[in-house]
């Protein structure tokens, strides 16, 4: 059966898991070979889907089972009264099993079959079967050329279960990979199809179960769960006879001289997410103006640790990080933050005095970093982040023993015991000012009214990306505080204020 978007499984899996899921299904009475034309038969649905009209394919097929299914396709098409071209790229005598018997049928329904060079006629759709799940390492040649010019080449591009040379562990690109303006896969959805660098090389995804058991998919070992409306957490109805005590006093540290707006965005995005009480602690030169545009957050000027302490005392949970600065002032304020044992979010400079040894990490609570500070926190370049993005999660939840918001496309919730939950909403107008000042704010309020850590990073990604993906539509240049009152919609939607 084949899925739209929304309805598609909430599990992610390693290529491992989904090769064992192959496997399963094998071994529970499906020939593998059946399989591969269920696959044949989902991709050429959706190949005629998106281009009616293409009426000629050209498959390029490398020499696994990924390329068994693309010889199938391309069966199907010549059956259809297409034209249709393979070209083999390496040695097309290595193939063996399923995908020999899938190159057999397209040879004997009359399919040109022909070895790939670099002159080869790129027409009509192209049907990439290069690589699949059985990619190992960087792309090696022949195959990385061909994808160079299928690239550059400007034709339509249906990758066949994954684009080719895109890692379905990690979504990073192993050297080159195929740019899809369509991807079909199969049986499992594979967490590298949603992160890191997929986003630019998948287009749209459509993923088919080949009509395995819906019972063994259910329970087949996952690596992640995908955020959607069906798994959400969500914040309870308020009682009607609700006080503003029962929601959580909620204060922002941060915006040194410079920076106050990052403290104020995230205070503003607090108060609109439904914290009890917003408080913020900040330098004394930007009270007039934070009690300006919000009067309703109690601002308070610090100068020294013990002013904060005086003030953490009165709190519930802490946002710390945003606007805060490397001096002397934020030091100080973050290190008598970091002894308060309410849950903490922490967030930019935060981050960057953490990294340093700086600070001890709070005891409870999440950390909101972007790749670069995931970097220093973890003592690697931002590309080995961005090469492994799960498990540099997990590996800094596992460290400092918090949740972990690691921002970017396809943004990751990890905790210390191990589960991950990804994001796949979000748009690039996202790229901006204190867009993560808005996050922490209302990651702030979903602890302040009660949720725990991983539940509230999960709400607070969904809501952020989702809001960022609703204003993106309308281009360029979102200001993070128009996101504010997108949340705030977004939320009462998914948890009515009221039963
Ligand atoms: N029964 C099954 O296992 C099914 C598998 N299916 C398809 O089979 C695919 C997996 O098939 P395979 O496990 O045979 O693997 P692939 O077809 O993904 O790739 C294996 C081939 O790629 C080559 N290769 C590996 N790393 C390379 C690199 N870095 N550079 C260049 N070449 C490289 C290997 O030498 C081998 O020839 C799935 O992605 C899916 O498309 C589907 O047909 C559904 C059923
Ligand atoms: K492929």
């Amino acid at each position: 059966m084949t899925l739209p978007t929304d309805e598609m499984p909430l599990s992610l899996h390693s290529a491992a898991q989904v090769r064992d899921l192959d496997a399963r299904l094998i071994a529970a009475g499906t020939p593998g070979f059946e399989l591969m034309q269920r696959a044949a038969h989902a991709a050429w649905r959706a190949l005629r889907r998106r281009w009616p009209e293409a009426g000629c394919i050209s498959v390029l097929a490398g020499r696994g089972n990924n390329a068994g299914d693309g010889y199938l396709v391309a069966a199907l098409a010549q059956r259809a009264g297409w034209q249709v071209r393979v070209f083999a790229v390496g040695a097309a005598d290595a193939l063996a099993g399923d995908a020999a018997l899938a190159r057999d049928e397209a040879l004997a329904v009359g399919v040109a079959v022909q070895p790939w060079t670099e002159c080869a006629p790129l027409e009509g759709v192209v049907v990439d079967a290069l690589l699949g799940t059985g990619l190992s390492g960087s792309v090696r040649e022949p195959c990385a050329q061909a994808i160079r010019l299928l690239n550059a080449s400007g034709q339509p591009v249906l990758a066949i279960d994954i684009p080719s040379g895109l890692c379905a562990d990690s979504g990073r690109v192993l050297g080159v990979a195929v740019r899809a303006d369509l991807t079909v896969t199969f049986i499992g959805l594979k967490l590298g199809l949603f992160t890191a660098d997929a986003p630019d090389q998948v287009g749209e995804l459509v993923f088919d179960d080949l009509q395995a058991d819906p019972d063994l998919l259910a329970t087949a070992p996952s690596q992640a769960v995908r955020l959607a409306l069906g798994n959400l957490p969500r914040l309870a109805p308020r009682p009607r006879t609700a006080h503003k005590g029962q929601f959580g006093h909620l204060l922002v540290v941060g915006g040194d001289l410079g920076f106050g707006g990052a403290a104020l965005l995230a205070a503003e995005s607090a108060l609109r997410s439904g914290a009890g009480l917003v408080s913020l602690a900040t330098r004394m030169e930007h009270i007039a103006a934070s009690l300006a545009r919000r009067p309703e957050v109690m601002c308070a000027g610090v100068a020294s640790a013990n002013q904060l302490l005086a003030l953490t005392e009165k709190a519930d949970v802490l946002v710390v990080g945003p606007g805060l600065g490397q001096g002397a002032w934020g030091r100080a304020l973050l290190s008598a933050a970091a002894g308060c044992t309410v849950p903490q979010v922490w967030d930019a400079d935060a981050l960057n005095l953490l990294a340093v040894g700086l600070a001890q990490p709070p005891s409870a609570g999440v950390m909101t970093p972007h790749p670069g500070e995931a970097a220093r926190l973890l003592g690697i370049s931002t590309a080995e982040v961005q090469a492994d993005r799960p498990k540099a999660a997990l590996a800094l939840a596992q460290r400092f023993n918090l949740c972990v918001v690691l921002k970017g496309a396809g943004s990751l919730v990890a905790a210390p015991n191990g589960r991950l939950a990804l994001c796949d909403h979000g748009h690039p107008a996202m790229a901006g000012a204190g867009l993560g000042d808005v996050l922490a704010g209302l990651l702030g309020a979903l602890l302040a009214q009660g949720m725990d850590s991983f539940d509230a990073a999960c709400l607070a990604v969904w809501l952020h990306a989702s809001a960022g993906k609703t204003l993106g539509a309308l281009g360029r240049g979102i200001a993070a505080s128009d996101l504010i009152p997108t949340i705030r919609q977004l939320l009462e939607e998914i948890s009515p204020c009221l039963k």
